[in-house]
């Protein structure tokens, strides 16, 4: 492995990541039993269906041996002598084998089904859950770690349902089976070759153990891996105008050298194990035949029930090492279903009320009335706030960064509920009205526009599923993103992938105008763009702002002279208080803070 040239370990201390631990938790039942709920759609056909396979398999399996050694051995050759008899049970065994080899394939097949079906459900309930969270659940917590979340845990708790689940049930049916046919054929014999059950008891416990953390440290590298590759990946244009890529490489190569040695680890322990069962296997089947040829020799036992009992020993071995792994697994999904459960049993804190007021046809008031709030519960970022704006209204924020500009937005969306006060749409507590028909009302327009993997038509569609195409290129003509639109080499049919790299700045706030316009809101939340653009476009954006906010309670986030001034209220904001408000004219008359944050924006203008 190359080595790269020594690094500024300061630099290093960047890359920290939250412990996404995946360590087993102890057994619990309870929780168990909310994760076999998700079989509960499936428990009357695939999970019934698999069932009966693995019965009609086991069995057959149980029966074979009996077959061979006690009817063909002892009955067909040695008491009777018949080849009739002898081939009477040679065509059962047959088909015998053919009933398990059919059940045994019916068995995999359902059972993977089943597998993959409760996997879809989980990996769709958790999405689901998660998408249905506020903002405050995502603003502790990096798009990595949910990421890996919602698909390595999901993904983990695969193989327990696929194979797990319907092979413990096997097992055990198999093991009390064989245990009962042993003791039945030789009590002495049984208890003879059961003596080394410790020794294997003992490699299980102490030894799997170790097994165990050594895959488990692993994945915890694999998710570090993970989250560094999504991190690096999304930040790849600051690294690259940072030139980073050095210190990012060294990072990588310690995370991919500590992921590579903690798999050697774990491959290396993992060999022990089988080696170490097949060792006591022998030493079991070392008994099996001292102590079955003194029985047999003292007539206590047949040379069909020997036959018999031996195969029966073998069949009791696998169940035994497969059980030890299934726990192992059981332990593992303990951890992946917490983290899971974790999720779900997050509530979004911003809740309707059971009956919710449906908000429709609104006017478009809206109301502060000595409106608090903190996101953390230490700092607050509103102090009391009282402010009206009236229907169809420009308002501007103004105000310097850390304000509470973006807050005020935040609140009229209700992504967040105030901590004291209340805000109002028309008259209603925003507290009382249901969610969906509250952001029907509203288009928030960010300053940096997510756009979606698909087409450009898709991305406007955004705003309103139900448009025909011509209505979303109504709205791109009334904003006047068409012109750059068919420009493209596809025209409104070309791909943008996610984040919508191929498009300017300026093209990106067009098509969220476009998107916000289409949904025809009444309320329009505008964080205006910050990056300068030229005086093109810069024309275009206002000319298209004008259609945009034609009739509608608007408020922007501003930072354009020429937006603040056409506004018909400015609110100027500090430290999470208003401190002004009014329009340009009366605000300049006051020569307050509003004058002075005027004067200071046109002295960086005639700087430049
Ligand atoms: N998600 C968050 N969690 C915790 N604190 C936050 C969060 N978002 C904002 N804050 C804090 O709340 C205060 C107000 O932030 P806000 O985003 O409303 O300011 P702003 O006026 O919009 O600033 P800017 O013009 O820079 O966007 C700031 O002190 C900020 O650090």
């Amino acid at each position: 492995m190359e080595k790269t040239k020594k690094i500024n370990p300061l630099v290093l201390e960047r890359f920290r990541y939250s412990s996404e631990q995946l360590i087993d938790k102890p057994f619990n039942w309870k929780q168990m039993g909310r994760l076999f709920e998700y079989l509960k759609p499936y428990s009357k056909n695939l999970l019934t269906a698999s069932i009966i396979t693995v019965l009609i398999n086991t069995a057959v399996r149980l029966i074979i041996p009996i077959l061979i050694g006690v009817y063909a051995l002892d009955k067909a050759i040695k008491q009777q002598g018949s080849m009739s008899y002898l081939m009477w049970v040679v065509a059962i065994i047959a088909v015998l084998f053919v009933v398990s080899y059919v059940s045994n394939i019916y068995r995999i097949k359902w059972s993977n089904e089943l597998g993959q079906k409760v996997i879809y459900d989980l990996r769709k309930h958790v999405f689901t859950h998660v998408q249905g969270l506020s903002h405050s659940f995502f603003d502790q917590r990096s798009a990595g770690s949910i990421l890996v979340r919602i698909m390595n845990d999901t993904n983990s708790l695969q193989d327990l349902f696929t194979n797990g689940v319907i092979n413990i049930f096997m097992d055990m049916l198999m093991l009390a089976g064989v245990i009962v046919i042993l003791f039945t054929l030789s009590p002495e014999l049984t208890l003879a070759v059961l003596v080394i059950l410790p020794l294997m008891f003992l490699i299980s416990t102490t030894l799997r153990k170790s097994i165990r953390r050594a895959w488990q440290f692993m994945r915890i590298r694999q998710s570090k891996l993970n989250s560094h590759l999504n991190e690096s990946i999304q930040g790849i244009r600051v690294t690259q105008s940072f030139t980073q890529e050095r210190e990012n490489m060294a990072f990588f190569d310690g995370v991919n050298q500590e992921n590579y040695e903690a798999w050697q680890v774990a491959t290396k322990k993992s060999a022990f194990f089988r080696p170490l069962v097949e060792l006591t296997n022998a030493i079991g089947t070392g008994v099996l035949i001292w102590y079955g040829a003194h029985l047999i020799q003292a007539d206590s036992l047949t040379l069909g029930q020997f036959v018999s009992f031996a195969f029966y020993l073998g069949m009791f071995w696998e169940p035994i090492s497969r059980l030890g792994q299934l726990y192992n697994q059981l332990l593992m999904a303990m951890a992946s279903s917490e983290r899971i459960f974790e999720y779900l049993d997050e509530r979004p804190i911003v809740n309707e009320t059971n009956d919710p007021i449906e908000l429709k046809d609104i006017a478009g008031r809206i109301n502060f009335d000595q409106v608090e709030f903190s996101y953390d519960d230490k700092r607050q970022a509103l102090k009391g706030i009282t402010l009206e704006m009236l229907p169809g209204q420009t308002i501007a924020l103004v105000g310097h960064t850390g304000s509470g500009k973006s807050t005020i937005a935040n609140l009229i969306s209700r992504f967040y509920d105030p901590t004291g006060g209340s805000v109002k749409i028309d008259g209603h507590d925003l507290r009382e009205v249901s969610l969906q028909s509250l952001r029907h009302q509203i288009s928030v327009v960010l300053q940096d526009t997510f756009i979606f993997s698909g087409t450009i038509m898709e991305n406007i569609r955004f705003g309103n599923p139900m448009a025909t195409n011509e209505q979303v290129k109504e709205a791109a003509r009334a904003i006047g993103a068409d012109k750059f639109i068919e420009n493209l080499p596809m025209g409104f049919d070309t791909e943008v992938e996610e984040r919508g790299n191929i498009l300017s700045v300026g093209e990106r706030q067009l098509l969220s105008f476009a998107r916000a316009l289409l949904a025809n809101p009444r309320i329009i939340i505008l964080d205006e763009a910050t990056a300068s653009i030229d005086t093109e476009t810069e024309i275009q954006i206002q000319h298209a702002l004008k259609t945009l906010l034609q009739g509608r309670t608007s408020i922007i986030i501003a930072h354009r002279l020429s937006t603040i001034r056409d506004a018909d209220k400015i609110f100027v904001l500090e430290h999470g208080n208003i401190i002004e408000e009014g329009n340009h004219d009366e605000l300049i008359a006051q020569r307050g803070e509003y004058y002075r944050l005027i004067e200071a924006q046109f002295k960086v203008m005639d700087s430049i």
